[in-house]
């Protein structure tokens, strides 16, 4: 399998930006894309996103909107928004002559056509190797060199092991697999799950109820990943058990601090991404279209959707009848 000498990180969010940190510090040359040129040129001459503050980025990482420059790199990771990433995997696809691999960073389900981020790149770029990343890592930790292990699925093993020899270092230990649809499972619904606990800990119902939501929801996730095939190990791995772990319990998580400021009844943080808004509907569209119970999920979707207050909504959680742990 070849090495990779070259990375292009597609978005320049917090995300994006902490990529390309990481992938500069693997050793690759790397480019970051944004889509505005004036955002590019501001970030490629200040070396600073206003997205992910306080990160000064390498001196060697290319900042750029010339999306022709960027996918002639060997490697490409794509951190939009999960319901932006088919428009940027569209625009690239016109770019790709030959088989690359696209490694999708978002973490979510596509509205509508429910599918996962790797379905979503085979279709939009028939020359792509689609694979993926996930795992508890959050953009300022990454960015700052601090100790993170992810996990990076793609279907053929031994190019999941090249990605992860190109991408990972001292700090940055990405872990193999092939179970695509395990890791984009537990990527997309820990975010729904982390706006649930957020809420109950906003609403004090203290630290026994955090712990008894954050495991009910990993039975739940658990529950619909075996259903679409995940393996298990990956559903009690870093992408799964592990990265719920940390969104349902730090307010540095934006879908767990959307929850908290619900359930303090404050207004959420303006201008934060939190994917699990976006994820909730259609994760329960899915959970639903395979006859799978997602109680804790359906919960966090009917208070954004607006069908239920939070006190309804927990009170319908505590009141459902008893039954076997499984
Ligand atoms: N932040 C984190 O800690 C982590 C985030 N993720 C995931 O990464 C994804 C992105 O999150 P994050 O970077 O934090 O979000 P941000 O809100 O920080 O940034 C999103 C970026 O995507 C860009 N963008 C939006 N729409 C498009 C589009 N159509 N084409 C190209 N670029 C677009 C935005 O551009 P513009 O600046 O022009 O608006 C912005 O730079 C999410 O799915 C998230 O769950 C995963 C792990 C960690
Ligand atoms: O995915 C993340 C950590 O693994 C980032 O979490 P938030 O999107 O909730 O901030």
């Amino acid at each position: 399998m070849t090495a990779f000498r070259s990375v292009a990180v597609i978005g320049a969010g917090a995300w994006g930006t902490a990529l390309a940190t990481m992938a500069a510090r693997a050793g690759r040359n790397v480019t970051l894309w944004a889509r505005n040129a004036e955002h590019a040129a501001r970030i490629q001459s200040s070396r600073d996103n206003p997205r992910l503050p306080g990160v000064r980025l390498a001196p060697d990482i290319v900042v750029t909107s010339d999306l022709a420059a960027a996918s002639r790199a060997e490697m490409l990771l794509i951190a939009t928004p999960a319901q932006h990433l088919r428009g940027a995997v569209n625009m690239l696809a016109s770019y790709l002559t030959k088989p690359v691999p696209i490694i999708a960073c978002a973490k979510g389900i596509e509205h509508g056509t429910h599918k996962f981020m790797t379905d979503v790149i085979a279709e939009a770029a028939p020359h792509a190797q689609p694979a993926i990343l996930s795992g508890p890592s959050f953009a300022d930790d990454v960015a700052r060199g601090l100790p993170t292990a992810v996990t990076l699925a793609a279907r053929d093993d031994a190019l999941a092991s090249s990605l992860v020899q190109a991408l990972g270092s001292p700090t940055f230990r990405p872990y193999h697999s092939t179970d695509i649809r395990g890791v984009e499972i537990g990527g997309a619904a820990k975010n729904v799950l982390a706006i649930a606990v957020g809420i109950a800990v906003g609403r004090k119902l203290g630290a026994s109820a955090q712990a008894a939501l954050t495991t009910r929801g990993f039975a739940e996730l658990t529950r619909l990943g075996r259903a679409l095939g995940a393996r298990s190990e990956t559903l009690t791995g870093l992408s799964g058990l592990g990265d719920l772990i940390l969104t349902c319990a730090s307010p540095q998580s934006r879908n767990f601090a959307l929850g908290l400021a619900l359930g303090r009844g404050e207004q959420p943080p303006a201008g934060k991404l939190a994917e699990g808004e976006f994820t909730a509907p259609v994760l329960i569209e899915l959970a639903a279209s395979q006859g799978i119970e997602m109680p804790v999920s359906e919960a966090v979707a009917s208070i954004l959707g607006g069908r239920s207050t939070i006190d309804a909504a927990i009170s319908g959680l505590l009141t459902r009848p008893f039954k076997a742990e499984e």
